[in-house]
């Protein structure tokens, strides 16, 4: 049973960094968990970009089939990040308020892998790049992600590549900005939510889009309430109003004319 000279389940997890990269920084019991429940959401977080940027890449390619595959799993990935929510949740504010100055101005305003998920999907605010001007490297790789069609600009694509008018969106080269809604391509949705038998393909893609937004919708909610919970109305060590600027984040849409189908269907 000796692994002196063959690779170890610890060896093969890199579980040595990962187990010594938790430091409190303060006595407080409840530190422990605050960072354990960051630590986890992240790593959820970088498969779930490994997932999204395949993703992408399939669509390119006219490969739809993997990229269902591959936001089926972001979804579940986002299921389970909800469901760690219930765990962060037995922290009461008395238990947070006794470690919440240890943490100085960061926030979760600085999570460049939740930005680089949103930027991937198609919400990009380049205001929320500001957060990490300190940090030229990671300045460079959430601008490679906007210098690239996101998820969603692969999707109108693909209509296009299918034969539907996308208006403006046909010219654009430009993926830096965040795009304007289109009517051209509200209509090309109801086209394929009509007949899906005969765009099936992009029928599917629509509703995995709607799934993984559903799911993203429900992560920015039990982050609202547990905040709530947690520091009421107080105002975010990222400098924000806290509840009421989160509350605001709730609106913003990923695929803004895959809701507005509904209505016209
Ligand atoms: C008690 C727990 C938590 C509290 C009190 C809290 C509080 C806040 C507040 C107030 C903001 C607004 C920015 C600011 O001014 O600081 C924020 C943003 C954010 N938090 Fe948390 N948070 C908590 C847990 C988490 C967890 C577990 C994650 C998971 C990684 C997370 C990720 C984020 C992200 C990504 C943002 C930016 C959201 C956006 O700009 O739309 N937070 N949080
Ligand atoms: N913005 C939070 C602090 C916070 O939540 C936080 C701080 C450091 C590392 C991660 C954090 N989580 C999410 O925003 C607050 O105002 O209490």
């Amino acid at each position: 049973m000796s692994f002196r000279e063959r690779m170890s389940y610890t060896d093969y997890l890199q579980l040595d960094p990962i187990l010594s990269a938790q430091k409190p920084l303060s006595s407080a019991h409840d530190e422990l968990l605050f960072i354990i429940q960051h630590q986890t959401s992240e790593l959820w977080m970088k498969l779930a970009i490994h997932e999204i940027t395949s993703a992408i890449q399939a669509i390119q390619r006219d490969e739809p089939q993997p990229a269902f595959k591959m936001l089926t799993r972001v979804a579940r990935i986002f299921e389970q990040l909800n469901s760690a929510w219930d765990v962060l949740r037995t922290m009461t504010p008395s238990e947070y308020t006794d470690f919440r100055d240890a943490l100085g101005q960061s926030s979760g305003f600085q999570s460049y892998q939740y930005r680089a998920i949103e930027f991937l999907a198609g919400n990009r605010n380049l205001a929320m790049l500001g957060p990490h001007q300190h940090r030229p490297d990671l300045m460079e790789h959430l601008e490679a992600i906007l210098s690239r069609p996101s998820l969603y600009d692969e999707a109108i694509r693909l209509l296009a590549r299918k034969g539907f008018d996308i208006g403006s969106e046909a010219a654009r080269t430009d993926w830096r900005d965040k795009r304007q809604e289109s009517e051209e391509v509200l209509e090309a949705w109801r086209v394929v939510y009509a007949n899906p038998g005969q765009y099936w393909d992009l029928y599917e893609l629509a509703e995995k889009l709607v799934d993984f937004e559903d799911y993203f919708r429900r992560w920015r909610f039990n982050h609202v309430t547990t905040v709530e919970r947690v520091i009421g109305f107080k105002r975010g060590t990222g400098g924000t109003s806290g509840t009421q600027y989160l509350k605001k984040m709730l609106e913003v849409e990923l695929f803004p004319e895959l809701w507005r189908v509904r209505t016209v269907l």
